[in-house]
């Protein structure tokens, strides 16, 4: 018989480790509470898929991840996958910005092997909790050759997705992760992972980013158009002194004649400016609603505005040339 595989668990905290007050708990509970080596005792049936080991390296609700998280994260991640004793890792993590970790380690995981992030709608009180199924597809995805190479994936739902492309489309329902459009990879069919599509994005071992030398990441932060556009937002990021702005525009990121010039003024002062867009869906299109050319920004191209700051924080880490921003947002 084939030997099993070595999977490491990585617990970060989220509902997956959430506990209700009752059974019938489903929301308003806390997340966050139950320790790795819990999770790991209440789905003995991974044992059957692989030799399973557990770290806690945060406890946390999801939507208090930083930037700091990450770089911890990553680099852990990097260390256990040098390891010849490690096949695969699961990161137990809260839905909230599961897409933002998955993408974060899409960029800077600097290995084949496979990086799977789970979580789960339910709190582990629950009946029906969907986080010990969630945790079974997600050491087994993590044990499987079929995993290789294939990116950071998202396994929620017997579903696969990934880091890319995935994104929260429902704040209470089990089947919440979706790549909407562009598409889920796989099914996870009794413990066995199926795929059928891969991104043609680079990721992991073949992009060019490095944060293993890095203790703190560019100062980039968000603004939301809408009607009645003001520049409130982001006259307060540069006074911060953010070097870049995602500006998550209205349509395909299109800008208020409020807002516009001050974000080109803050270009010309050095501030780096991606253009997104707040609907969820379709690329923003460079020179299409505005003349990026001639303003010098960058667009977003299919990224959400949440994942477009993470790949503009990772592009200044290596240079501040617009055009070779703009190359790596077509790249990534
Ligand atoms: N379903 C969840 O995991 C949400 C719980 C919490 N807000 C988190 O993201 O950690």
């Amino acid at each position: 018989a084939d030997k099993l595989p070595n999977v490491v668990i990585l617990a970060t905290g989220g509902t997956i480790a959430g506990t209700g007050a009752t059974s019938t708990t489903t929301v308003g509970y806390t997340a966050a509470k139950i320790g790795v080596e819990k999770l790991i005792e209440a789905v003995p049936e991974m044992k059957k898929v692989a030799n399973v080991k557990g770290e806690q390296v945060f406890q946390i609700a999801s939507e208090s991840m930083t930037n700091d998280h990450w770089l911890k994260l990553a680099k852990r991640v990097n260390e256990l996958l040098k390891q010849s004793d490690v096949d695969g890792i699961v990161i137990t993590h809260g839905t909230d910005t599961i897409e933002e970790t998955a993408y974060f380690l899409n960029l800077t995981v600097k290995s084949k092997k496979p990086v799977i992030i789970v979580g789960s709608m339910r709190p582990s009180t629950a009946i029906s909790a969907d986080g010990p199924i969630n945790l079974y597809n997600a050491v087994a995805t993590a044990g499987s050759k079929d995993s290789v190479g294939r990116g950071v994936l998202v396994t929620l739902n017997d579903e696969i997705q990934g880091a890319r492309d995935v994104t929260k489309t429902n704040t209470m329902t089990a089947n919440t992760f979706r790549s909407p459009e562009l598409g889920s990879l796989g099914y996870i069919v009794s413990g066995k992972p199926i795929f059928y599509r891969a991104s043609t994005r680079k990721n992991t071992a073949d992009t060019e980013f490095d944060v293993s030398k890095l203790d703190k990441l560019p100062a980039v932060d968000i603004a939301y158009g809408s009607a009645n556009a003001n520049t409130i937002a982001i006259d307060a990021f540069a006074a911060a002194g953010d070097v870049g702005i995602v500006y998550a525009g209205t349509g395909d990121g299109s800008l208020a004649n409020t807002v516009r010039p001050r974000l080109t003024e803050l270009r010309k002062q050095g501030l780096q400016i991606v253009r997104s867009s707040r609907v969820g869906n379709g690329p923003t299109i460079r020179n299409g609603e505005n003349n990026d050319d001639e303003t010098d920004f960058v667009v977003s191209d299919t990224l959400s505005p949440q994942k477009a700051r993470i790949l503009l924080m990772l592009a200044l880490t290596k240079t501040k040339d617009t055009k070779e921003i703009q190359r790596m947002f077509y790249t990534y």
